[in-house]
């Protein structure tokens, strides 16, 4: 039986990481979360990471699908946090932002790894931006690192 899996060493490997700027309180924490875990994990250079940031989780895929046309990174790695209000912008807002990051992956070959959370309320973005349900920002990060291993496998 052939079985591929990855690690998440990923020296010399280079990576962007998109950022939404909108509901920074929390951003700022996914980022630092996806930083440590690429640093920590990933023994990634800080030279070999590159940071992009856009106004909102809207943004992120134009941004994403630029990047990934370089063709100069082994992985994209988007952070974001959308909660909802009182409208349904919340849907078109992350419903845009989730399809339109999953078809630069898709379309580019790239891994583009998912650390946007999308919350009903502030305190569900404040749990999961580093306090008691993890970091979604870390997170992304590693799945990016283990898809760089598994993509150089198949
Ligand atoms: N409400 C949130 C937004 N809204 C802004 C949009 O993402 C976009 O920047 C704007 O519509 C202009 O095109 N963005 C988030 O990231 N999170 C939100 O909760
Ligand atoms: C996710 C959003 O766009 C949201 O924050 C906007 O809030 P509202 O629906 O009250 O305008």
């Amino acid at each position: 039986m052939n079985v591929i899996e990855g690690n998440f060493r990923a020296t010399g490997k280079k990576f962007a990481i998109v950022v939404s700027r909108f509901n920074h309180f929390v951003v700022d924490s996914l980022l630092e979360g996806a930083v440590d875990a690429l640093e920590r994990h990933g023994e990634v250079n800080q030279d070999d990471i590159t940071i992009v940031y856009v106004p909102g989780a809207y943004e992120l895929p134009l941004a994403a699908k630029k990047i990934a046309k370089r063709g100069e990174v082994d992985a994209i790695i988007a952070i974001g946090a959308v909660i909802r209000g009182g409208t349904p912008h919340f849907e078109f807002v992350a419903g845009e932002c989730n399809k339109g990051l999953a078809s630069v992956s898709l379309d580019y070959d790239i891994p583009v790894s998912f650390g946007v959370i999308t919350t009903d309320s502030i305190e569900q973005a404040i749990e999961r931006s580093g306090t008691k349900a993890g970091n979604k920002g870390g997170e992304a990060a590693l799945g990016a690192l283990e898809m760089v291993n598994v993509m150089a496998q198949i």
